[in-house]
């Protein structure tokens, strides 16, 4: 089986993706490289920023990397909070305040105008050079209050018309038959038998 570092601090996209990867790959993440600096999110895209981070961790590490960046794209805010996801209200990543800020934003906005996706763009990167690059999307529609403590990030407001439920309502392997990443991760597995990488 192929090794794969994990190109992310966050702890909730390790989880699912080391879930996700069980079988296909040996996973290590930034955990077991703590002095790795924090990666500066320089793209536009999500997937520039996806590559910026499996770029430097490739290189860093000196073994193959999977970088993961996503975010919420809501239609009433023309796509925001976007690559700007996890600095949504402020510099300190606080997903509480992300989810309080957004529920402000959409404070007059009525139920039919609030959909939105989660978009999550992988980048593998091996240190020979070779790399993939996929993207999943989920779509659902932001709720007028947090419901469920499962997942992490936007997960309590993002609410599933078709399962009358959050993605934090859901347990992992009901987040993980329908999310963005789940989705990306198919593609890439796809590319990598593919490939033969
Ligand atoms: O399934 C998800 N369920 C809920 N929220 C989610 C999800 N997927 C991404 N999100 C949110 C969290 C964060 O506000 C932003 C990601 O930002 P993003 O820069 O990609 O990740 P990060 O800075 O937390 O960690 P890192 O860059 O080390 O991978 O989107
Ligand atoms: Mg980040």
């Amino acid at each position: 089986m192929k090794n794969i570092v994990l190109a992310t601090k966050n702890e909730g996209k390790r989880m699912e993706l080391e879930t996700l990867l069980a079988g296909a790959a040996t996973v290590y993440s930034l955990r077991d490289y703590p002095q790795c600096p924090e990666i500066e999110e320089t793209g536009e895209t999500f997937v520039a920023n996806a590559r910026i981070k499996a770029e430097y961790v490739a290189e860093y590490t000196g073994f193959p990397a999977l970088a993961d960046d996503s975010g919420l794209a809501v239609d009433a805010l023309d796509g925001a909070p976007g690559v700007y996801s996890a600095r949504f209200a402020g510099e300190d990543k606080d997903d509480e305040k992300n989810n309080e800020k957004l529920l402000r934003s959409l404070e007059k906005v009525p139920r039919e105008e609030r959909t939105a996706r989660f978009i999550c763009a992988l980048v593998y990167k091996d240190p020979n050079g070779d790399s993939i690059e996929v993207e999943g999307t989920c779509e659902g529609e932001i709720a007028s209050e947090p419901r469920g403590t499962n997942g992490f990030g936007y997960d309590p407001l993002m609410y599933i018309p078709a399962l009358q439920k959050t993605l934090a309502e859901l347990s992992s392997e009901e987040k993980n038959r329908i999310s963005h990443r789940s989705k990306a991760l198919q593609k890439m597995k796809a590319e990598w038998e593919a490939s033969g990488v």
